[in-house]
């Protein structure tokens, strides 16, 4: 196995089968912080935090991917095939789009367009079609339910502009996308690839069109809301 790797200290075994990614390594630290018990660092290379702890007795992960989809294509490449992790769970903001997309709500990516040519590397003779997995989306919409936190399921669009001039994202809306990220396209076509199962969840921080954004008081609640959707999907 080609543990450590450049980007990821940790040895064979010290991250559990499921990992949580937020993008920043600061909300990895807070979930492990605030929602892990017995939580232990396992990774600081290049500050991308990462740790393993209990939840509810089950093993969990949490480490932050950075921004972009190099960056998740990374780590949740070498977390998928030099870590032996079967799940990545990618807990993210984004910007709403869809008109009925509003502030704080909780959105399953279930499928991730993009306008990166990430998966030119494949050589396919057409266009692939980036999907969570299915068995875990059901599983978060059932959680979603049982925990009284409403959810909205459709494509989101993993963006390799943050800024883009305010360009372009209307035509994403007018086919249905309700938000904007990105890192979710990478990470399904890595989880696809590799045979393994991913998901991302995001909540909404901003809206693109409105220009409406959260405080940061009621970031840190809606983001309460979609961590214990991901703890207890990954448990469940
Ligand atoms: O909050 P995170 O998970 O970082 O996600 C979103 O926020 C960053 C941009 O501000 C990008 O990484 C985007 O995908
Ligand atoms: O990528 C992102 C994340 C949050 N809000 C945005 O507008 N874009």
């Amino acid at each position: 196995m080609n543990t450590p790797t450049p980007h990821i200290q940790a040895k064979q075994g010290d991250f559990a089968k499921t990992v949580l990614m937020p993008g920043d390594p600061l909300r990895a630290k807070f979930i492990a912080e605030n929602f892990l018990e017995n939580a232990v660092l396992v990774n600081e290379v290049r500050g991308m935090l990462g740790y393993t702890g209990y939840y509810q007795g089950n093993r969990i992960s949490v480490m932050g991917s950075g921004m972009g989809m190099p960056s998740m294509g990374i780590y949740s490449y070498e977390l998928f095939h030099f870590y032996e992790v079967e799940t990545i769970i990618r807990i993210g903001t984004a910007g709403g789009m869809g008109d009925d997309v509003k502030l704080r709500d909780v959105v399953l990516g279930i499928g991730a367009c993009t306008n990166s040519n990430y998966a030119e590397q494949y050589g396919l003779s057409g266009t692939i079609a980036p999907i969570c997995d299915f068995e875990l989306a059901v599983k978060a919409m059932e959680t979603a339910k049982r925990l009284g936190i409403p959810v909205k399921a459709g494509n989101i669009l993993s963006s390799d502009l943050f800024y883009d001039g305010g360009k372009g994202k209307e035509q994403w809306r007018d086919m249905g996308v309700l938000a904007v990220e990105m890192e979710a396209n990478a990470l399904y076509l890595n989880a696809i690839q590799a045979h393994k199962k991913a998901l991302c969840i995001c909540t909404i921080s901003d809206h693109i069109f409105t220009g409406e954004a959260l405080s940061s008081a009621d970031r840190q609640t809606s983001f309460s809301d979609m961590m214990k959707l991901a703890l207890e999907t990954a448990i469940g």
